[in-house]
This record gives C-alpha cells, sequence and structure tokens, in this order.
C-alpha cells in the first residue's frame, strides 16, 4: 500500500494497518468466510464436468457398498445447493434391496435417519432439503452402518464444513453413533489441506470424491 497508511497497532510491527499477523480472527467468522468460498467454488464447476464427477463419484460409491458386507442401513441425503447427487446410487441400492436410510430434521437441534423404500418416500422437510415423512421409521443410529455425508469443504484430516447447524455433528457424536463408518462426499475442487476444527466437529474416517476412496489422516 502506498502511501502507507497507519501503522500495525500490534507491538513491534512495521507493517500497515492492514496486517493480519497477530491478529486472533474468531473460529466462526473463519468459518463462515470459507463457507461462502466454497458455496461459490462449488457453484462454478460447470454442468458438463459435475455431470462426469457425479458419475465418477456414485460408481466409487457402488463398488465399495457392493464389496462390504453391509449389515444396517446405509445413510444418504438429499443433494440440494449444488451438493454431489448420489440419486443414482440411491436408486441402485434401493433395487439391489439395500437397507437406506436418509436425515430428517426433528427440531432445532436433532437429526434422525430414517428407513426409505423409495424415493418417492421423500418430501419436502426442513429446509425444503427432500426427508422421509412423519410415519417413516426412525433408524437407531446402532443400526447405520455406514453414512455418507455432504459437505461444503473438506480437510485431509476428515474436519468437515457444513452449513453451520450442527446436526451431523450432534448426531455423529450420539454414543449409539459412534460405530458408524463416516464417509464425506464431495467433489475435488471442495478438498482443503486444513479447516478450522471445534471440540464438537466430528471428524470423517474418509472422503469420497471422483478420485476414489481416501482415508483421512488423523
Ligand atoms: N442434503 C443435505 N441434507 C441435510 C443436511 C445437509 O447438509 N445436506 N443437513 C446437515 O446438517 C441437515 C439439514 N441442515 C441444514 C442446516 C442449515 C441449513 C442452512 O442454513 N441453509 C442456508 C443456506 C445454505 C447455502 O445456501 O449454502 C439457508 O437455508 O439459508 C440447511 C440445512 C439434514 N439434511
Ligand atoms: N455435539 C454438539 N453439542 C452441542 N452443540 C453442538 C454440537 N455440535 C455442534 N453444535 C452446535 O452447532 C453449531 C454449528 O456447528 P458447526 O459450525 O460445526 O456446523 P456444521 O457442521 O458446519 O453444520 P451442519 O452439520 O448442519 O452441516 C455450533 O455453533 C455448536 O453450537
Amino acid at each position: 500500500m502506498w502511501p502507507p497508511g497507519p501503522p500495525c497497532s500490534r507491538r513491534g510491527c512495521f507493517n500497515s494497518s492492514d496486517c493480519t499477523r497477530g491478529r486472533q480472527i474468531p473460529i466462526e467468522t473463519d468459518k463462515q468466510a470459507l463457507r461462502q468460498q466454497y458455496r461459490v467454488k462449488r457453484a462454478a464447476i460447470l454442468p458438463d464436468a459435475r455431470r462426469r464427477q457425479e458419475e465418477a463419484i456414485c460408481a466409487h460409491a457402488q463398488a465399495l457398498l457392493r464389496a462390504l458386507p453391509i449389515n444396517g442401513f446405509v445413510g444418504l441425503y438429499a443433494a440440494v445447493h449444488g451438493e454431489v447427487d448420489l440419486a443414482p446410487l440411491a436408486e441402485a441400492l434401493l433395487r439391489g434391496g439395500a437397507s437406506v436410510a436418509f436425515p430428517r430434521v426433528e427440531g432445532p437441534a436433532q437429526m434422525e435417519f430414517c428407513a426409505v423404500q423409495s424415493l418417492a418416500d421423500l418430501h419436502s422437510g426442513a429446509y425444503g432439503i427432500p426427508a422421509p415423512g412423519p410415519r417413516a421409521r426412525v433408524v437407531p443410529p446402532g443400526e447405520v452402518a455406514v453414512v455418507l455425508v455432504p459437505g461444503l469443504a473438506f480437510a485431509e484430516d476428515g474436519t468437515r464444513l457444513g452449513y453451520g447447524g450442527g446436526f451431523y455433528d450432534r448426531y455423529l457424536k450420539r454414543p449409539e453413533a459412534s460405530s458408524v463408518r463416516r464417509i464425506g462426499v464431495c467433489f475435488v475442487e471442495q478438498l482443503v489441506a486444513v479447516l478450522p476444527r471445534h471440540p464438537h466437529d466430528v471428524r470423517m474416517h474418509e472422503l469420497l470424491t471422483e478420485r476414489g476412496l481416501a482415508p483421512c489422516r488423523w
């Protein structure tokens, strides 16, 4: 910056007043800025590339789930706001007779996974997201074998940035959910080296992108 503005207020720092060295940025502000940044990044993926990437992600997921002896439910999600659309995977799993569950927001702080037999069982729910209706059976977390988790961004260590409701964190922190295999799902554009992490943030075991499944290093 020229001419130089007022000096940085930090003692011993000779930079100008827009210097960010040594400033304690609150973690929430940081997350909000990152949410906006990754919403924009995800929206910038062109339709053709997105279709190819989603096809690859669904194919990797299907191969993975076919190879697993799954006794229990696969927790999916109904994509919104440009999340990776797993509908073809959901259709294939349901056709193959797998037990499939989708999240339903139960209140300001709680989410449950509920059993569905068909994608037609999903109706507009909280936040306008398609969700199982009120009569759908709640699957106890202990019966959920694996959950595919959407996010705005994921870090290499499995830290996830969601929309800020804390629903997945609260769900996955429940002691009955401790054995659920947690797989974050995103496009490679949403991968980041590090993300801010709160003590309540529950990390993913693996990340699934169009490149395949990668374990998270904790
Ligand atoms: N597909 C999907 N289903 C899901 C979630 C999710 O992240 N994705 N959830 C995960 O927790 C739960 C719903 N949680 C949500 C929490 C906050 C907002 C929210 O505040 N949305 C903003 C806009 C977000 C954006 O445009 O990026 C809003 O409505 O103003 C939405 C959903 C359950 N179902
Ligand atoms: N286990 C928990 N117990 C109590 N509060 C929690 C817990 N997990 C998250 N929260 C609350 O939820 C809020 C949002 O958390 P965070 O910013 O990590 O959301 P997110 O993971 O991005 O959102 P989402 O899971 O809905 O996509 C936090 O400010 C925190 O108060």
